[in-house]
Order: structure tokens, then sequence, then C-alpha cells
């Protein structure tokens, strides 16, 4: 089946230098009138002050970070202790990485002998069906935790600096994942480090480059189709100039606008839900494309371990006396299953309602 050739995506980035118009597969079926330009946001995406959220005063961001949980799925954390310098350091290092020839970024090809696709390396994400339409973007995924476990033969030697800075990002971004993990229990009063210790030291992080070439039709043609993302936390930093990134509330689609100030923007994601027993929900979010601009984003995925069953959380199950809404399932079953949905643009966690 591997030899199946629609299995096999084009690069993007070659594919948009060299056509007019984009090929039939990756046009969206827009016939129930659907538009990809996104609504207006009614509100700026709350910005949380980490700083203050974590020290004794606090109360004031916890509110609004249970309002951004409520109404978004996303909050942005200003305060958050990363480094401006080392932010862009982060982001002229995926540009350096992205400006080189495919050739050169095909040597790090997600594609086992060319044909069998792994999650590790450059490339895009796996097609699982004939018809499925295909995302206007090429994408660098990075194993960078557990430390131990690194792949380097995917990690990039160009720029000469990529491996230090995203080795340097990975342990400060950390802190802040931790934070919030640790904000997020005391919103359910919860024992503070009992979402923490979800995650083992065997807990997977990635980090996934993403890039998205101009494509001549942002009105027929998606960057990335909706989807939640797999993991507990999504740690993202968007484009500063360029968005593209629209969340769906309530049946519509609104516009993120690029985030111009180092804040992080923090995206929960469906590990969380079936944590939190669908308190804190995962949010649909795609990206849409930009006619003249190429855009880029770095996430920075925090999952658990493989072999953790992820579930409700019994603390919180006890002290809220539910009865758990989401059956139980092994970190890398959700990764299998997520994988398959993804194609159809659903969310996993749905199928794992009780
Ligand atoms: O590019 C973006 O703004 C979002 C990327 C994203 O949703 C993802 O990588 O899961
Ligand atoms: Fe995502």
């Amino acid at each position: 089946m591997a030899d199946e050739p629609w299995r096999l995506p084009n690069i993007v980035q070659e594919l948009a230098a060299g056509v007019q118009e984009p090929p039939s597969r990756y046009l969206q079926d827009l016939a129930g009138g659907d538009q990809l330009a996104g609504a207006e946001i009614p509100e700026p995406i709350p910005t949380i002050d980490l700083g203050r959220l974590s020290g004794s005063d606090g109360a004031d961001e916890a509110a609004k970070l249970r309002s951004a949980l409520q109404n978004w799925g996303l909050f942005l954390v200003s305060n958050h202790g990363v480094e401006t310098s080392l932010i862009d350091a982060v982001i002229e290092a995926a540009r350096e990485f992205f400006r080189q020839p495919v050739e050169e970024k095909k040597k790090l090809s997600n594609l086992i002998d060319g044909k069998r696709f792994q999650i590790e390396g450059y490339g895009n994400d796996p097609v699982q069906t004939k018809d499925q339409i295909l995302d206007w973007s090429d994408r660098l995924h990075l194993k960078v935790e557990p430390e131990c476990d690194r792949n380097l033969a995917f990690w990039p030697t160009h720029p000469k600096s990529f491996r230090d800075i995203l080795h340097e990002y990975t342990l400060k971004i950390k802190t802040v994942k931790n934070d919030i993990l640790l904000a997020l229990a005391k919103l359910l009063e919860l024992d503070e480090d009992c979402l923490l210790n979800q995650f083992s030291d065997r807990a997977i992080t990635t980090a996934r480059f993403n890039y998205y070439s101009p494509c001549p039709r942002p009105d027929l043609v998606l960057g990335l189709k909706p989807h939640s993302d797999l993991c507990a936390l999504t740690v993202l930093l968007t484009d500063k100039e360029v968005g593209g990134l629209q969340v769906l509330r309530d049946g519509t689609w609104y516009s993120v606008p690029a985030v111009r100030d180092y804040s992080l923007l923090i995206n929960i994601g469906v590990t969380l839900e079936i944590m939190t027993n669908g308190t804190f929900r995962a949010p649909l979010h795609r990206v849409v494309t930009n006619a003249e601009r190429e855009r880029m984003s770095v996430a920075m995925f925090y999952a658990v371990d493989g072999e953790k069953e992820i579930e409700p959380v019994a603390e919180l199950l006890g002290l809220k006396q539910q009865s758990a809404r989401y059956r139980g399932i092994k970190g890398k079953d959700l990764l299998i299953g997520h994988y398959e949905h993804f194609s159809r643009g659903g969310r996993v966690v749905d199928s794992l309602k009780i």
C-alpha cells in the first residue's frame, strides 16, 4: 500500500513554485456555503500575566483564564520568562531552515525509503484516503523530550545554531507549561500538582515547525485543516506579521490576529479535555492561506508517555461527584486515532465520549 502514489503528497513549497492553480486535491468542498475567510474576533483573546497568575495575587488573572477557557480554549500568556531574544532566535532559525532548497530539507524527510510515513522529519502529514483534501503547508516535526530519545538525525544542521536554540527553547518553554498546568489544577480546585503529575519523565514533547507557502487561491485552500491538538497543551509561537489561524466557536470560524508582542499562544489539547472530563475543551482550529506572503509558526506539543492511560482524573471526578464522560485510552492509541480523524477534519476525542 505504501506504493500507492496518492499517499505521497508533494512538498507544497515545490508545488507552489511551479503551479498557477492549486491541484484539485487541495481544493476544499465549500458546497455548504462555508467561506474560508474567517469572521473578525469579537473581543481579543485574553492575555494572562503568567507571573501574576502564579503569584499570590493571581485571582484576577485566574478569572481571566477561566473565561478564556470557557470562551475559546485558547489564551495568550505574557510575562512568561522566555527572553524575547530566544523567541527571535527560534523564529530566525526556523526561517533559515525553510529558506534552504527543498533538496536540502528532503535529507530530513519523514518518509522512510521515500514511501512510509513516520511522524518525525520534514514533509507533510500522512494521507489516509485517496479523497483526503490536502493541506497547503510543509512542516518539520521533531521529538524534543524525553531528551534521551531525541533522533538527532532529523535535527537540522543548518543553521548551525538550530540544535542549541531548540534545546534552550525546550528547557524554557517547559517551565511555562509547568506553570500553566499548576494554575489549571488550581482553577479546578485540585491539588496543585495533580495535572503536572500526569506527565512522567517519559512524557513526549514534540516541536512542530509549520511553513505555509503563499497560495494563489486562499478562498479555496487551507494551510492546515480543522483539528484539535492531540496533546494536553500546545505552546504556539505564531508569525508576528501574517495571521491565518482561525478558531471555531458556536459554528463560526474566527480569525486569531497575529501575535506581535512576544506573548505565547496556549491551546488546550484533547488529552487535557479527557483528563478534565470535558471541563476544559480542546478547540477546533485551522489555518488559512495567504496569496502574497509566506507564514510560519512553531508549536510545542506536550503529550503524555505513550504507555500511559489517559482518562478523567480520579480526584476531579471525586471532587465534582461526576462520572467519567470519556473512555480511557493509551497515549500511543490516541495518536493513531488522532491521525485517522485528522485526515477527515474530525476530533478523535468525540469517539471516546461515553
Ligand atoms: O500555524 C498555526 O498558527 C497553528 C498550527 C497548528 O495548529 C498546529 O501545528 O497544530
Ligand atoms: Fe493545531
